[in-house]
């Protein structure tokens, strides 16, 4: 029986293009005065520190600042940069710049399982800020009610099974009790070998599948086995 439900943002609750098109491209922009302005906070010039041995750590800061757009431009899943960018998002979501996009049948499903009682969680790239801020500020309004939890890559990598093994842990569930939506094989990879039950949210409806149930929508999710 399915008692958690863990899913991914960007390609599964949110469209792909909503980051690239949308979140990407305003850090980009704001990444020179947010750094500007903010270097000193503390939270910020940590993350700073961290992104800089991430490349190596002999890079001065006019080097620095493009090597951090050239990742953000490839959207790069660099733990200290992501949580860099969400700090950026949260003034954007703040002014109303923009609003967090959300599949409207992954939202109808996600209601429908929290009244069921199945708990729900986000594992995603995105820092657990960026995320809260994301449900916050989606265009269903404010979806935090719904989540039970937030997770992100400081918890491990998405490829690695030792992530899987420590969210349902801190979830409270056995991994076979835990479902876990993706749009990223590799990632559903390493969650089914850590037990848990898998799917693969494919938006666009391509063929690949590999060993997980496919679906293009939420509604076609199956929680039995
Ligand atoms: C709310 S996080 C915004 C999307 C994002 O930056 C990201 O990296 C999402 O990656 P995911 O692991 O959800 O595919
Ligand atoms: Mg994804």
């Amino acid at each position: 029986m399915i008692r958690a439900i863990i899913t991914d943002i960007e390609g599964t609750l949110s469209g792909v293009s909503f980051t690239r098109e949308v979140l990407l491209p305003h850090a980009v922009k704001h990444l020179p005065e947010f750094v500007r302005t903010h270097r000193t906070v503390p939270e910020v010039k940590r993350l700073l520190a961290d992104i800089r041995a991430y490349a190596g750590g002999s890079l001065d800061d006019e080097a620095l600042m493009q090597r951090m757009v050239a990742w953000m431009s490839a959207d790069q899943k660099i733990t200290p940069l992501k949580a860099l960018q969400g700090l950026i998002w949260e003034e954007g979501y703040r002014r109303g710049d923009f609003k967090g996009h959300v599949y409207p049948d992954a939202v109808a499903c996600l209601r429908a399982w929290h009244d069921r009682g199945i708990t729900l969680h986000v594992f995603s790239s995105g820092s657990v800020r960026a995320q809260e801020d994301f449900l916050a500020h989606s265009e269903a309004g404010d979806l935090r009610p719904l989540f039970s939890g937030n997770f992100d890559t400081r918890i491990g990598g998405k490829t690695h099974i030792a992530a899987y093994k420590l969210i349902t842990e801190r979830i409270g569930c056995a991994p076979g009790e835990a479902l876990f939506l993706c749009d990223d094989t590799r990632e559903l990879d390493a969650a089914a070998a850590a037990g848990l039950r898998t799917t693969l949210v494919q938006r666009q409806g391509a063929a690949a599948s590999g060993s997980h149930p496919v679906v293009t929508d939420f509604h076609q999710i199956r929680l039995e086995p």
